[in-house]
């Protein structure tokens, strides 16, 4: 198993993240935030509680997305997985919205949460914004708008973002 970034690299790269946002959305107005389950959450609620100590006053709308039923292997097993919450509570009608995970591989998991957000109104735009970004996976056209650090990793590794909530300790890991 080899660190692709310890707890402070992560700390530093979700602060950059958290300004990048600030640069083009400045006072969130029209912007919401929302994070996918499972594993996004832990990025979105950072980075909400970042732009929510940067921006005293301002209350950016925060949701968390279940994507379990608009997956396209929802039929074939993986979709067996018993869902998580879905919690928003607000609509994204004309609203700027920024999904937030922490991989991007296939690019699958992105399209399954554009279709599952439709059911909240239509946004006016949507950007990506994710932790990890793995190049030259994708099977869908799908890019981030902002990403945390890009890296190569051959088929069989796979990429994980630890989290002390969750897993105990940050980090993200590459393994073998
Ligand atoms: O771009 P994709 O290929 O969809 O992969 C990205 C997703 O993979 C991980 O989730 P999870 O482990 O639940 O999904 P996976 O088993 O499909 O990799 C991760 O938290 C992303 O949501
Ligand atoms: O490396 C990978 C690929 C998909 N999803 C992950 O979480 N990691």
């Amino acid at each position: 198993m080899k660190s692709i970034l310890t707890d402070r690299q992560l700390a530093i790269t979700i602060d950059r993240l958290s300004h990048q946002l600030i640069e083009n959305h400045l006072n969130f107005s029209d912007t919401v935030l929302i994070g996918l389950q499972p594993r996004g959450i832990y990025l979105s609620d950072r980075i909400h509680r970042n732009l929510q100590t940067l921006l005293p006053g301002v209350q950016i709308p925060y949701g968390r997305l279940d994507i379990t039923f608009y997956r396209d292997d929802y039929k074939s097993g993986k979709g067996l997985q018993a869902p998580d919450e879905t919690d928003i509570e607000f609509s994204l009608e004309n609203k700027k919205v920024v999904l937030i995970d922490d991989v991007l591989y296939t690019g699958r998991t992105i399209r399954s949460a554009m279709d599952a957000m439709l059911d909240f109104g239509r946004p006016a735009a949507v950007e990506l914004l994710v932790l990890i970004d793995r190049r030259f996976s994708r099977e869908l056209p799908i890019q981030p708008d902002y990403t945390g650090r890009t890296i190569d990793a051959i088929i069989t590794e796979r990429v994980k973002v630890l989290w002390k909530e969750r897993d105990g300790k940050d980090e993200v890991v590459l393994i073998a």
